[in-house]
C-alpha cells in the first residue's frame, strides 16, 4: 500500500491515494498507521477518494479509528496533494467531505501549493453563549462551536501550564457531548491574536487542529475578544482565519501545507 506522510503546522497524518489504491478496513488502518512505535505514526488517516459531486472526497480517521466528518489540517494536504500530483488541473476546486462540500484555493510556488485558502463554511453555535459543564466539582464555561465537527472552546490564561492530559479527555468524554468533542484551551492575547491549545477526539493532544482553530476564532469573535480575522498561533505554527460575518457568514482558513515522505506499507495482515 502506498502512503503520503503531510503535515499541516504538525498536525500529521497518512494519507492515502485512492483514485490508485483500495483501502478494505480505514478503521484498522487508522489505528495501525497511527502507532508511533509500531507503525508510521501519525495523528490519523486521511483518504483522498474519487467523488461524483466534486474533484475529489476527503475521508478522515482519527488515530483511535473514529471517522470525522472534517479535517482543516487535513484538508489542506488534501488540496496540496492533488494540485502537486495533477488530480486536479486549477488552483481553485472542491472536496467533498462528509460536512458538504469545501472550496479550496491554492497559491503557488513553481507548480507547488505552498499555502491553502479554505471555505470551512457557515459556523454554527452549539452551546448557549456560554455555557458550563462541572468537572471535579469546578464550572468550565465553555462555547460550542461546530464547524463539521464538534468543538468546546475554553478561554483562560497561561496555557502552556495546562495539564491537558487530565482536563483534555474530562471534555472529551463528558456527557454533555454525546458524540464526545475536540476541546480548545485559548489564551487571547490582542483583538487580532489569540494562542491555542487542542485536546483532539480520537487523538489527543496534537501539535495543530483547523478546525479547533476556525471553531476558536468564531469563538473569540462571538465573545466580543476579537476581530473578525483573527492569526491562531498553535504548537505547530499559525493559522490565519478571516470570518466574513457580516456578508457571506463563511469562515475562512488559511495556511501552510507539507509533503514530508512517501513509501509503502504492508497492510496483508491487516
Ligand atoms: N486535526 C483536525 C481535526 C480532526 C478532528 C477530529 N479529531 C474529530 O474527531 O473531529 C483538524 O485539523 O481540523
Amino acid at each position: 500500500m502506498k502512503f503520503t506522510k503531510m503535515q499541516g503546522i504538525g498536525n500529521d497524518y497518512v494519507y492515502i491515494n485512492c483514485f490508485e489504491e483500495t483501502v478494505p478496513d480505514p478503521v484498522e488502518l487508522s489505528k495501525l498507521v497511527s502507532d508511533r512505535h509500531f507503525g508510521i505514526g501519525s495523528d490519523g488517516l486521511i483518504l483522498i477518494c474519487p467523488s461524483k459531486v466534486a474533484d475529489c472526497r476527503m475521508r478522515m480517521f482519527n488515530a483511535d479509528g473514529s471517522e470525522s466528518a472534517m479535517c482543516g489540517n487535513g484538508i489542506r494536504c488534501v488540496g496540496k496533494y492533488v494540485f502537486d500530483h495533477k488530480l486536479v488541473d486549477k488552483a481553485e476546486f472542491d472536496v467533498e467531505t462528509d460536512a458538504g462540500i469545501k472550496h479550496i484555493k491554492i497559491t503557488e510556488e513553481n507548480n507547488k501549493a505552498v499555502k491553502i485558502t479554505v471555505d470551512m463554511g457557515i459556523p454554527e453555535v452549539t452551546s448557549t453563549l456560554p455555557e458550563a459543564i462541572v468537572i471535579d466539582g469546578k464550572d468550565y464555561e465553555f462555547i460550542g462551536i461546530s464547524v463539521g465537527n464538534p468543538h468546546a472552546v475554553y478561554f483562560m490564561d497561561h496555557i502552556d501550564e495546562l495539564d491537558l492530559e487530565s482536563i483534555g479527555p474530562a471534555f472529551e468524554f463528558h456527557e454533555r457531548f454525546p458524540e464526545r468533542t475536540n476541546s480548545e484551551y485559548i489564551e487571547v492575547k490582542s483583538r487580532d491574536y489569540i494562542r491555542m491549545r487542542v485536546w483532539e477526539r480520537g487523538s489527543g493532544e496534537t501539535w495543530a487542529c483547523g478546525t479547533g482553530a476556525t471553531a476558536s476564532a468564531v469563538a473569540s469573535v462571538l465573545s466580543g475578544r476579537t476581530e473578525n480575522t483573527v492569526e491562531v498561533e498553535l504548537k505547530g505554527g499559525n493559522l490565519t482565519i478571516f470570518w466574513d460575518r457580516e456578508k457571506s457568514g463563511h469562515v475562512f482558513m488559511t495556511g501552510p501545507a507539507v509533503e514530508v515522505f512517501e513509501g509503502e506499507f504492508d497492510i496483508t495482515n491487516l
